[in-house]
């Protein structure tokens, strides 16, 4: 069955706005658990931007939600995974003057350096997952550093899907929907889990809920965005409610 892994990050941005205590993610979390997720996704930023180190402690020890931590492939995040043990972690690039993650890891061009930090995380019992472009050659790479898991960046394909006024056969959204595809045809094929995520919403979610073999999504900017208006359980509810048709079709 398809999980949805519901990213709080906005949430904590929602907070940071007044640099106070409200909204809390840890609230978050539990809601989004009440709407249906099947975890909890938090990236803690180099810049501390949104979500902190003190955020992260509290979801791991006041929430039994399962935790993916998306972080650079650093030795201090490295350092935090491995005393804060969320069940997945997910390495991804890093630009401070991003405001979101822009491209997929380049796992090519730093294989020795990331099979180290997935040996580090693997010693303390963690998952590892990366952030990748639907590009088999990093695909192939992924594997060779241990990677037991890849993230599908969904990015161009939502944008797509967005150029395109939402229109499905449009031919971009059909390239860009058929690289996530063969990508995920090579991850299930070198033996790893294959997930996939940024930018999904609403609208673009269903043909890659779709696609097959695909184990989890992870989707924050649009579910906290409806959340304003319907509240986290609802809005994370519609959205496992979408992903399942999908996948029901299917599977
Ligand atoms: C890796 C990814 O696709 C996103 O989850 C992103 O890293 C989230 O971070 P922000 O919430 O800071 O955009
Ligand atoms: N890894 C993708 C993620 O966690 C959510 O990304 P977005 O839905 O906030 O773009």
């Amino acid at each position: 069955m398809i999980e949805l892994g519901v990213n709080i990050d906005h949430v904590a941005t929602l907070r940071q706005a007044r640099r106070t205590w409200e909204p809390d993610p840890v609230w978050a979390a539990v809601e989004a658990h009440l709407g249906g997720a099947d975890g909890i996704t938090v990236h803690l930023r180099e810049d501390r931007r949104h979500i902190n180190d003190s955020d992260v402690r509290k979801l791991r020890e006041l929430t039994q939600v399962k935790l993916n931590l998306e972080m650079g492939a650093t030795d201090e995040m490295v350092g935090i995974a491995c005393a804060l043990k969320p069940e997945m972690a997910m390495l991804v690039p890093e630009g401070r003057n991003e405001v979101t993650t822009e491209g997929g890891l380049d796992v090519l061009s730093q294989e020795a350096r990331l099979k180290e930090v997935i040996a580090r995380l693997a010693d303390a019992g963690i998952m590892t997952s990366v952030f990748i472009d639907a590009d088999v050659a990093q695909i192939e790479a992924a594997a060779r550093i241990g990677a037991r898991v890849c993230e599908v960046h969904t990015g161009p394909y939502a944008h797509a899907f967005h150029d395109a006024g939402r229109d499905v056969e449009s031919p971009a959204v059909v390239a860009e929907l058929a690289k996530v595809a063969t990508a995920g045809e090579a991850i299930r094929a070198l033996g790893m889990r294959f997930n996939a995520g940024h930018a999904l919403n609403y609208y673009n979610v269903q043909p890659i809920a779709r696609l097959p073999g695909v184990r989890e999504l992870h989707i924050g900017h649009a579910i906290v965005s409806r959340s304003v208006f319907t509240g986290l359980r609802a809005a994370v509810g519609e959205m496992k409610r979408l992903m399942r048709e999908a996948a029901g079709s299917v599977r």
